[in-house]
């Protein structure tokens, strides 16, 4: 109830959903512009390679609370890389995809998380794993559970989808809203407990000064 009532206040505060920039990283072909497609149109079809980066921005309802994500399709070809690293400055939120059929874009994706690390101080920036292609079952090379023990290992959210079968695709934008709502909470009530604190401590030195008159 606290939760809904402050989530509430947050929004109400502003009138306007809160924007939050979330980047697709991670290799050639693992199928983020397909998530995204599917996540935001609701639509899956063959795409061309990605050409430095896409755009794409969706309202979600969160409970009370709706947000507004800027999702940036960044392209995993190799010759783009140095180009994407531009595009995630800001972000709020990181989807690391990789193929669950491909063992290669599993490791590509730790070493996206690597310059994520560079870039951003541990909590400033949400960050999902996802296993993108679970159709593929039958020529799988990474396990559910190798994906879950490295997001684990790092802190991360994770999940496994397929944009082809519009398998947990929803789910997993949603549950990084989820997190990115949590956490601008935390700061806004930490925000508010360090105002009471100054507050009282100016209360009670007025008091102090009153006092020694
Ligand atoms: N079987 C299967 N194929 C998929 C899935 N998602 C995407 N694909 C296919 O994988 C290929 C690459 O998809 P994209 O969405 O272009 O991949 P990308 O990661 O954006 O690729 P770049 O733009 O090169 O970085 C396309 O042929 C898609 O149709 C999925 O969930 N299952």
């Amino acid at each position: 109830m606290a939760q809904a009532d402050s989530t509430l206040r947050l929004q109400t505060a502003r009138d306007q959903p809160s924007v939050f920039k979330l980047v697709l990283l991670g290799s050639g072909s693992v199928g983020k512009s397909s998530l995204a497609l599917r996540y935001v149109k609701g639509d899956f079809n063959s795409i061309l390679p990605t050409v430095g980066c896409a755009f794409l921005t969706k309202v979600v309802q969160v409970g009370e609370a709706a947000l507004k994500f800027e999702i940036w399709d960044t392209a995993g070809q190799e010759k783009y890389h140095s180009v994407c690293r531009l595009y995630f400055r800001g972000a709020n939120a990181a989807l690391l995809v990789y193929d669950i059929a491909s063992k290669d874009s599993f490791l590509r994706a730790q070493q996206w998380l690597g310059d994520l690390e560079s870039e951003f101080l541990p909590g400033d920036i949400v960050v999902m794993l996802l296993g993108n292609k679970t159709d593929l079952s039958d020529e799988r090379q990474v396990t559910f559970e190798e994906g879950k023990a490295f997001a684990e290992s790092k802190r991360l959210l994770f999940m496994e989808a397929s944009a082809k079968l519009n398998h947990q695709v929803s789910e997993a934008f949603s549950a990084v809203a989820r997190e990115l709502l949590q956490r601008q909470e935390e700061k806004v009530d930490q925000v508010q407990r360090t105002k009471s604190q100054v507050d009282l401590n100016e209360g009670s030195l007025r008091q102090v000064k009153c006092c020694a008159r």
